[in-house]
C-alpha cells in the first residue's frame, strides 16, 4: 500500500480533485444503501396488506431520485479521479521524455530502446491505474463495504451478517491470488509476444541476408518455436482467467445460501421480518463488488509499486554532461585547439585517445584518417562534448570547451555522423531539421551543395517525398548526402563530416568537396575518411593509429615521408587505377 504514500505528492497537488472525487464516491455508497431498505419496507407492507398507493408512489419516487443522483455522482467522480490519474501519466510521461532528451549518449548506449519504450508506456499505465482504479478500489472496498456492513449489522441482524459473510473473505483471497498468478503469466505471455515481434522484425529487416545464406528453413523453424511459446503462455493466462467467474459464483452462491437459510430460520422465529430478509440479501449483493475490489486492490498496488520504482529509478539516473551555470552562451567561432593527453571511455576504462595535439584556425579544413577503430569518431564526438573531458584539453575559439554552455557548442557544430538517421518525414523536412524556418530556396541550395538535388527531383514527389522508416527507400549514398545537406543548411561554424563520403562515387565526392571549398571558405571543416581522396585538399591532416596521433601535416608533407599515409595513398592510387582499367 505504500505506493499511495509515494504518490502522496501528486494526491496533495491534486487534492481538490481527489477529495471531491472521494466525497462523491462515498455519497454514491451511501445512496446505494437506500434501495434495499425501500424494497424491504415495500415487501413488509405488501405482506401486512398495508401498502397504500401514496406510499408506493413515494417509494418509487425515492428510488428514481436515488438512481438519478447516483448516475450524476458517478459521472463526476469518474471525471475527477480518472481525469487526475490520466494527468499523472501525462506529467510523468513528459518528465521522462524531457529526462531522456537530457541524457548523454552514454545513457542510450547502456540501455535498450525497447526497455525505455516499455517504461514510457506499460509502466506509466500501471501507475495511472494505481492513481485511478487503485484509489477507487481502496475507497470502494473500505467505504462501500464498511457502510453496507454497518447497515446490515446494525439495522437488520449482526448474527445473520456474520454468518453470511463467512465465505466472502475467501473471495477476496482468491481474486487476489488469481490476480497475482494472472499478472505473472500475463507478463510471461507479453515477454514471449515481444520476443516473437522482435524475431519478425529482425527477419523482415534481414530477409535479404537470410535468403543470401539460404537460412529460410531455419528461420521459419525458429519462428514456429517462438509462436508456439506465445500460444502456450497465452493458454496459461486463459486457464487462470477461466477460474475467476466460477470461483466468484461459488462464493457468492454460498453466501446467499447461508443468508437465505439462516435468515428464513430467523424469520420463522420471529426475529426478522420477510422485508428485512429481502433487504439483507440485497445488501449482500452490494457487498460483492467491494470484496472483489479488495482483491483487485492488491494487484493494482503491486503492479503500481513495481512500475513506480522503475520509473523513479530511471528519473534518478543523472547521466548528463555537466554544464557551468554561468557558462559562455555565445556560439564559438570555428578555431579548434586540441591538447589532449588522454581520454578513456568509462565503460571499459581503456585509453581510446592519447596525445592528440593540433591547432586548426578558423576557416581551415582538417582531415582525420587512420585504420578502422583508430579513434576518428571518438575525437569528433569529444569536440561535440558528447563525453566529458578534463579542463584545458580542448579549446573552441580560444575558450575551454568546458566553459561553454552545451547549446552554444552544439549550435556551433554541424555534425554528419557515420550512422546517419533520417526521420519519417519529407526530404525537405529532413534537410530543414536543424533550421526549421529555412526557406525552400535555402533547402534547395543545401541539397545542391550536397550533390543530392538531382536525385531528389527525380523522386515522384520531389522534396515532398516521405523518407525514413515509413517512406521510400533511399540508397546509402542518397541518405548520406541528405544528412550532409541538413548540416550545411545550418551554416555551422564548424562542420564535421564523419566518414560521410564513404557511400558516394569518386565524381560525386569531388563535386561535394568542391562545393564545400567554395561555400565554406571562411568556416572550419573537419572530414574523417578512409579514402584519402576526401582529405587530400585539407590544410592539415592527422593520422591516427590505436588512438594515437602518428602523423600530422599536409598531403604533400605526408606523402614525402614514409609511413601509413604514403603507403595507403600509393595503395589507393593503384586500386583506383585498376578500377579504371589502367
Ligand atoms: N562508446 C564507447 N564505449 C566504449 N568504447 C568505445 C565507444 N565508442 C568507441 N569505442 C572504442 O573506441 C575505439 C575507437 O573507435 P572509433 O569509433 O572512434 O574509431 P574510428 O576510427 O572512427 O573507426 P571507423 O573508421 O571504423 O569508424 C574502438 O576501439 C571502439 O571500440
Amino acid at each position: 500500500m505504500n505506493v499511495f504514500w509515494d504518490l502522496m505528492w501528486y494526491f496533495k497537488q491534486e487534492k481538490r480533485r481527489y477529495l471531491t472525487g472521494i466525497a462523491l464516491l462515498s455519497l454514491v455508497s451511501l445512496c446505494l444503501l437506500v434501495p434495499p431498505k425501500i424494497i424491504g419496507y415495500t415487501v413488509d407492507h405488501i405482506k401486512n396488506n398495508s401498502l397504500t398507493e401514496r406510499q408506493l408512489g413515494s417509494y418509487m419516487l425515492i428510488l428514481a431520485a436515488v438512481a438519478v443522483t447516483v448516475y450524476i455522482l458517478r459521472f463526476f467522480w469518474r471525471v475527477l479521479i480518472y481525469g487526475a490519474s490520466i494527468q499523472l501519466a501525462l506529467l510523468l510521461r513528459n518528465r521522462l521524455y524531457t529526462h531522456f532528451t537530457n541524457m548523454s549518449p552514454r545513457f542510450y548506449q547502456k540501455r535498450r530502446v525497447g526497455d525505455l519504450m516499455a517504461h514510457s508506456t506499460n509502466d506509466l499505465q500501471a501507475i495511472q491505474q494505481t492513481a485511478g482504479d487503485g484509489v477507487l478500489t481502496l475507497v470502494d472496498s473500505s467505504m462501500m463495504g464498511g457502510f453496507t456492513l454497518i447497515t446490515m449489522a446494525s439495522t437488520i441482524s449482526w448474527k445473520l451478517t456474520l454468518i453470511s459473510l463467512l465465505p466472502l473473505p475467501f473471495m477476496a483471497w482468491s481474486t487476489s491470488r488469481y490476480g497475482t498468478m494472472l499478472h505473472e503469466r500475463f507478463h510471461k505471455a507479453q515477454e514471449a509476444f515481444s520476443e516473437m515481434n522482435d524475431k519478425v522484425q529482425e527477419s523482415i529487416s534481414g530477409a535479404r541476408v537470410i535468403k543470401a545464406f539460404g537460412q529460410e528453413e531455419e528461420d521459419v523453424d525458429a519462428f514456429k518455436a517462438l509462436s508456439k511459446d506465445v500460444v502456450q503462455k497465452n493458454i496459461a493466462v486463459a486457464k487462470v482467467d477461466a477460474l475467476f467467474d466460477p470461483t466468484i459464483s461459488l462464493v457468492v452462491g454460498a453466501s446467499f445460501f447461508l443468508a437465505v437459510s439462516y435468515g428464513s430460520f430467523l424469520v420463522l422465529n420471529g426475529e426478522l421480518t420477510i422485508g428485512q430478509l429481502v433487504s439483507f440479501t440485497s445488501y449482500l449483493g452490494l457487498l460483492i463488488w467491494p470484496m472483489l475490489a479488495f482483491g483487485w486492490l492488491f494487484n493494482i498496488v503491486e503492479r503500481g509499486r513495481a512500475s513506480y520504482d522503475r520509473v523513479t529509478a530511471l528519473l534518478k539516473v543523472n547521466d548528463v554532461i555537466s554544464e557551468k551555470e554561468d557558462g559562455i552562451q555565445k556560439t564559438p567561432a570555428g578555431s579548434v585547439v586540441v591538447n589532449l593527453t588522454s581520454f578513456s571511455f568509462e565503460e571499459n576504462g581503456q585509453k581510446a585517445l592519447q596525445d592528440i595535439h593540433f591547432e586548426l584556425n578558423e576557416g581551415k579544413t582538417m582531415g582525420i584518417v587512420g585504420k578502422t577503430g583508430s579513434g576518428k569518431t571518438t575525437l569528433c564526438r569529444l569536440l561535440l562534448r558528447e563525453f566529458e573531458v578534463e579542463d584545458n584539453q580542448i579549446f573552441l575559439a580560444g575558450h575551454d570547451i568546458n566553459d561553454y554552455r552545451l547549446h552554444a557548442v552544439r549550435e556551433a557544430i554541424g555534425y554528419v555522423p557515420q550512422d546517419h538517421f533520417l526521420f519519417s518525414a519529407t526530404v525537405a523536412e529532413n534537410i530543414a531539421f536543424g533550421k526549421y524556418r529555412a526557406s525552400f530556396q535555402d533547402i534547395k541550395q543545401a541539397a545542391k551543395d550536397a550533390a543530392v538535388y538531382e536525385d531528389i527531383v527525380q523522386f515522384k514527389n520531389g522534396f515532398e517525398t516521405v523518407v525514413g522508416e515509413r517512406g521510400v527507400t533511399l540508397s546509402g549514398g542518397q541518405k548520406q548526402r541528405i544528412s550532409i545537406a541538413r548540416a550545411l543548411l545550418t551554416e555551422p561554424e564548424l562542420l564535421i563530416l564523419d566518414d560521410s563520403l564513404s557511400a558516394v562515387d569518386a565524381r560525386t565526392e569531388e563535386d561535394i568537396l568542391k562545393n564545400l571549398k567554395r561555400k565554406r571558405k571562411d568556416k572550419t571543416t573537419i572530414i574523417t575518411a578512409h579514402r584519402l581522396s576526401s582529405v587530400g585538399h585539407a590544410d592539415l591532416i592527422l593520422v591516427l593509429d590505436e588512438g594515437r596521433m602518428v602523423q600530422k601535416g599536409t598531403h604533400e608533407e605526408l606523402i614525402a615521408v614514409p609511413g601509413w599515409y604514403r603507403d595507403t595513398y600509393e595503395r589507393q592510387a593503384l586500386e583506383s587505377l585498376i578500377a579504371k582499367g589502367g
